[in-house]
């Protein structure tokens, strides 16, 4: 179970280990004979987006190696998906609905999962996900945990996520660079207190800002979070009506349109992409500039997945959210998130979080102090009876980077530099 920060390298910390541990099987006997394959690694991702995106970093990372890496997500063709699968497969890339859909047409078999990674894993074993993730890894043939290596990767961790997961693990090791739930001090967040009527032309000066301070007067990427997807044509819309080129990116759109206006909004072409938070997690799209809730999400968890889509690998970026009365519950997570990570928190949000109820918010976190997310384990609750567990970590003071850990405070059970211990 491994939590680091948005932007920090995930992909390649699951992929590197099952391609080198594939090199070394791939050679394994398996079943012959049928249309079923077996591939040897499973790498579960909960948007068509991301799998993509994984796939490509796979086959980047393998290159050369012999191993093969398979995507198959839903939206897309399923037929063209099924060739690739026949020409063979090692690592096979997928959202879970059309996993299922390849497994209970016995087109795929998990008999020979040596390698098991779930990305984004506590949005897989929330509720929407969860009883998809108990069919293909409990249900079907996949291996028990002690006959295959299982990989949870996400920038958060709620504990009772921790909970559900620890069904799939056997002997784990929870490993946490920096505090498990904590967004990089490479963004610059901003709080504004916007009402409701004022949101679209609040973000017009942004906007306009943003061209006047630009490169050659061109607009920067910009990522604008909305509630719904209603919401999100909407926007798009009156930004389109007044001159700024935008697309958008939301689950009613059909695949094709959603992959256009990703590499649209990659390209500049459309410099401005309204999404929801089907473009949250995971997405790494090169030199966006500006993240901006134009609605903030109600759980603290979801606002750090969708600012970490800048200031990714070591580069700085720009965070703004729009606060109203609408977003209460939301002011004392977003003040000690902002304080934990070196930001200036306005003195009004300051004001509204101290009049929070303890705990207030809605969030997947239990207790009132979201960093005492950490090792569930490691909690009263938890009885270890006869459990093996043992734990693991990385006492990270400074970030991959080399950027100056102030946020960073040691995912274990001890710290150095002054900073306060993620178990404190
Ligand atoms: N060692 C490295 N040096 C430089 N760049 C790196 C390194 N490792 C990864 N990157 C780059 O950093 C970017 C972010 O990586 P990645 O998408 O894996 O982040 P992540 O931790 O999975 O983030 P998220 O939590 O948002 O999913 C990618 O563009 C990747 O190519």
């Amino acid at each position: 179970m491994a939590c680091a920060q948005t932007g920090s390298g995930k992909t390649a910390a699951f992929c590197f280990p099952i391609i080198s541990g594939i090199m070394r099987e791939q050679y394994v006997q398996r079943p012959r004979g049928s249309r079923t394959v077996y591939p040897l690694a499973l790498i579960l991702a909960p948007t068509r987006e991301l799998s993509s995106q994984i796939h490509v970093e796979a086959k980047k990372f393998s290159y050369q190696t012999g191993v093969k890496v398979v995507v198959a997500y839903g939206g897309a063709p399923i037929n063209q998906q099924l060739r690739e699968l026949e020409r063979g497969v090692d690592i096979l890339v997928a959202t879970p609905g059309r996993l299922v859909d390849l497994l209970e047409r016995a087109r795929v078999s998990l008999q020979m999962i040596r390698y098991l990674a779930l990305d984004e894993a506590d949005r897989m074993l929330d509720m929407g996900f969860e009883p998809q993730i108990r069919k293909i890894v409990q249900q079907m043939d996949m291996p028990p945990p002690g006959m295959r290596q299982t990989m949870l990767f996400s920038a958060t961790f709620p504990k009772e996520i921790q909970r559900l997961a620890s069904d799939f693990l056997a002997k784990y090791i929870f490993l946490a660079v920096g505090r498990v739930g904590s967004s990089t001090d490479l963004i610059v967040q901003r709080v504004e207190f916007v009402h409701e009527s004022d949101k679209r032309s609040h973000l017009m000066d942004l906007l306009h800002a943003q061209v006047a301070n630009g490169v050659h007067g061109k607009q920067a990427l910009t990522l604008v979070f909305v509630e719904t997807k209603k919401g999100a044509d909407a926007l798009e819309h009156w930004l389109y009506m007044n001159g700024f080129p935008a697309t958008t990116i939301h689950g009613d759109r059909t695949q094709q349109e959603r992959e256009l206006a990703l590499r649209s909004f990659k390209s500049g072409k459309t410099p401005i992409l309204v999404a929801t938070d089907v473009a949250a997690r995971g997405l790494d799209i090169p030199h966006v500039a500006h993240v901006v809730n134009f609605d903030l999400p109600n759980d603290i968890d979801d606002y750090v997945h969708r600012i970490g889509r800048t200031g990714r690998a070591g580069k700085s970026g720009l965070a703004t959210a729009f606060f109203n009365e609408n977003n209460m519950s939301l002011a004392r997570p977003l003040t000690e998130l902002m304080q934990e990570a070196n930001q200036e928190v306005p003195a009004w949000l300051n004001r509204y979080a101290s009049r929070a109820n303890y705990g207030g918010g809605k969030s997947k976190r239990s207790g009132g102090n979201r960093f005492g997310a950490r090792d569930f384990r490691r909690d009263g609750s938890f009885t270890r009876g006869t459990s093996n567990d043992y734990y693991s970590g990385v006492n990270s003071s400074s970030s991959a980077y080399g950027v100056p850990g102030g946020g960073y405070g040691g995912g274990y059970g001890y710290s150095n530099h002054g900073a306060t211990s993620a178990w404190d």
